[in-house]
């Protein structure tokens, strides 16, 4: 479970904010599949309004070059990101997101390997919502800051719990790995990280972080599947 911090910058949140104020919502129970439909109670712009779509791309560009997302998650297909909207007393269950997703007006499918909530509305605004996701080691809850994510295996049951006062609005989007088992990838998270950090040490062997880069790059082109 990895927090992106400051994925978008106050300014952008702002501005998806006042877009987001604008455009039509409607009943996220359409979007939700099979079980999932059950316990899903809350708004979604719609996907197909032209300022929606403007946002989704403009999140999905971001994505795709942000170092961290891509070290972290090694993407080779992201879901166009959509918007939910929680209102007071609104809330999402227990449950999983959809292993195989048809990607709207394509052809194509993706398999969700990791999910992503990029929370937009400020934490002091609203009570309750938080993303609460079942790990190994117990229940997590999460709330971030406006403009910062967190990146979760689509693996994990989750929940959002109802919001009691105010409204949270956030982003969600789903991304096919080029490696699709999730020790693997997460190690090799943690290797490119290092690496990363090696980079900026002035006092780094040089000839070693060539190795270590080395390494690095023909382990992904052993377990990455395109
Ligand atoms: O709003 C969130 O943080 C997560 C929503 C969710 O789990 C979903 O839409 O599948
Ligand atoms: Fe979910």
């Amino acid at each position: 479970m990895i927090v992106i911090d400051n994925l978008l910058t106050a300014d952008e949140v702002q501005h998806f904010r006042q877009v987001l104020a604008t455009v039509p919502f409607n009943d996220g129970k359409n979007t939700a599949m099979g079980m999932a439909a059950g316990v899903k109670n809350n708004g979604q712009a719609d996907a197909q309004d032209q300022q929606v779509k403007h946002l989704a791309n403009a999140l999905l560009a971001k994505l795709g070059n942000h170092p961290q997302v891509v070290s972290a998650a090694l993407p080779q297909r992201i879901f166009p990101p959509c918007f939910n909207r929680y209102s007071e007393t609104q809330t999402y269950g227990y449950h999983v997101d959809a292993a195989i997703m048809r990607i709207p007006n394509t052809a194509d499918v993706l398999r969700s390997d990791m999910s992503m909530t990029v929370f937009l509305s400020d934490p002091t605004t609203y009570e309750g919502g938080e993303l609460v996701i079942q790990t190994g080691f117990g229940e997590q809850s999460i709330k971030c800051a406006e403009g910062s994510a967190i990146l979760y295996p689509s693996s994990s049951l989750h929940k959002v719990t109802p919001v009691t006062q105010g409204e949270r609005i956030a982003a969600i989007t789903w991304m096919q790995s080029m490696v699709s088992d999730q020790h693997i990838r997460e190690t090799l998270y943690q290797l490119d990280q290092s690496i990363q950090s090696l980079i900026n040490n002035t006092n780094a062997n040089r000839q070693e972080l060539d190795r270590l880069h080395h390494v690095y790059h023909n382990l992904i082109r052993h377990f990455s599947v395109l």
